[in-house]
Formats: C-alpha cells, sequence, structure tokens
C-alpha cells in the first residue's frame, strides 16, 4: 500500500525530465552554447570558451527551468563521429540543431547533416530548434537568411523554429529554452515517449 501511495506522490510531484539531443556538425558551437546554458540556468559556472576542445564522446548538461527539468546531450559533430548520433535518437524529446551562422562555405555541409537526422525514423514527431549561432560577430546571417540558404524540404509536419543566438554573449538563449519546454511539454512525441515507458499518455 506504501509503495502504491508512494509511487503516485513521486509521478505527481517529480519534475518531469526532458531530453534534448545538441547536434550540429564540428565547430558550429554546440559544445560552447551546453556550457552558455549551465551558466545561464544553473549555479554552476560553464567552462569559458577557450578551455572547450572539440567533442569526442559526450557532454551531459542538466537546468531547471521552472519545474521542468532538462537533460541536455552534446555530441561531436566531425564527420566520423556523426554515425553516433543515431545511438540517442529514440530517448530525444527534442533536438537543437547548431549552425555557425558566419560559415556560409559550411551551409551545405550543415544541411545534409541536417537532412540526414530529419529522415530517421526514430526522431519521428521531435520538435526541432535551429540555432543560427556567433551572432556577436558581424558577418552571421540571421536566422531568416539561414532559413532561406537551408531551403529546407521535408520539414511539413514538424514543430520547429529558427532563432539567432550567441553561445558567447547568451543572445537568444533565453528564447530558446522558453520555446523548447513550451513545444516538448505539449508534443506528440513527448507522450509518445512517456507511454513507452510506462506511465500514462499525457499528464
Ligand atoms: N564568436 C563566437 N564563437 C563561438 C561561438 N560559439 C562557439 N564559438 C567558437 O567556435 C569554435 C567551436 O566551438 P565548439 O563549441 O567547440 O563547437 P562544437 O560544435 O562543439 O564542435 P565539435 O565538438 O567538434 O562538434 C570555438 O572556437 C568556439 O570558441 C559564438 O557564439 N560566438
Ligand atoms: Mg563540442
Amino acid at each position: 500500500m506504501f509503495s502504491l501511495f508512494y509511487g503516485l506522490w513521486k509521478y505527481m510531484f517529480s519534475k518531469t525530465e526532458f531530453h534534448v539531443l545538441i547536434l550540429g556538425i564540428d565547430k558550429a558551437g554546440k559544445t560552447t552554447l551546453l556550457e552558455k546554458l549551465k551558466s545561464v540556468y544553473s549555479n554552476l559556472e560553464g567552462l569559458p570558451p577557450d578551455r572547450i576542445v572539440p567533442t569526442v564522446g559526450l557532454n551531459i548538461g542538466r537546468i531547471e527551468v521552472s519545474n521542468t527539468k532538462l537533460v541536455f546531450w552534446d555530441l561531436g559533430g566531425q564527420p566520423g563521429l556523426r554515425l553516433i548520433w543515431e545511438k540517442y535518437y529514440e530517448e530525444a524529446h527534442a533536438v537543437v540543431y547548431v549552425i555557425d551562422a558566419t560559415c556560409p562555405s559550411r551551409f551545405e555541409d550543415s544541411k545534409s547533416a541536417l537532412e540526414k537526422v530529419l529522415r530517421h525514423e526514430d526522431l519521428q514527431g521531435a520538435p526541432l530548434l535551429i540555432l543560427a549561432n556567433k551572432q556577436d560577430l558581424n558577418d552571421a546571417v540571421s536566422s531568416e537568411e539561414l532559413a532561406r540558404y537551408l531551403d529546407l524540404k521535408k520539414l511539413d509536419e514538424r514543430v520547429y523554429m529558427f532563432e539567432a543566438v550567441s553561445a558567447y554573449d547568451g543572445m537568444g538563449i533565453k528564447e530558446s529554452v522558453e520555446w523548447l519546454v513550451e513545444v516538448m511539454e505539449r508534443s506528440k512525441r513527448t507522450e509518445t515517449l512517456r507511454a513507452r515507458a510506462g506511465g500514462p499518455a499525457s499528464a
């Protein structure tokens, strides 16, 4: 009996936890963004940019926003490491796709890597936030320009947004996180993941 009440109590009062996958090609600024998120939303001081090295494994960052826990998974974007991305798709509630907005010569690479992500069936229905990063630099293209450059097809049914950010000065970070929380809370994808984990289909 106690365990039944405890289970119910835990279900009602424990905070929802969402998994957010941070993807993008190498040097887009994913890890710098993760460290910025930690600095903005937790007491922990994130690593300064000059101490961040290219990612080979997985970096994890946990933050809390109102009553919601977010767990960010940051993976390496070098070509040989992109094969690992799909191992994390099944458990992800949403995807943040980071693009270096100052580097048009790599937009094509970014676009094809993103299209491959979107084609994967394990990510069906996952909300997508595309970040035009490095806005602190003069030559960064805006989020609208980036959207035009990418000209993504296949976004039809997906909930998505483009946002201009800077992982250095924090521009656009709060708007991004607010959007993510809002869409994940009411996404069909979240219901599906909850049902798979054995919880009620909606809360
Ligand atoms: N000016 C500026 N530079 C940035 C910003 N974000 C990242 N950088 C720089 O871009 C470079 C790559 O940043 P990382 O965070 O390591 O990139 P990444 O996407 O994690 O790269 P991989 O781990 O190799 O996939 C570093 O020199 C960063 O300091 C930004 O918002 N503004
Ligand atoms: Mg990295």
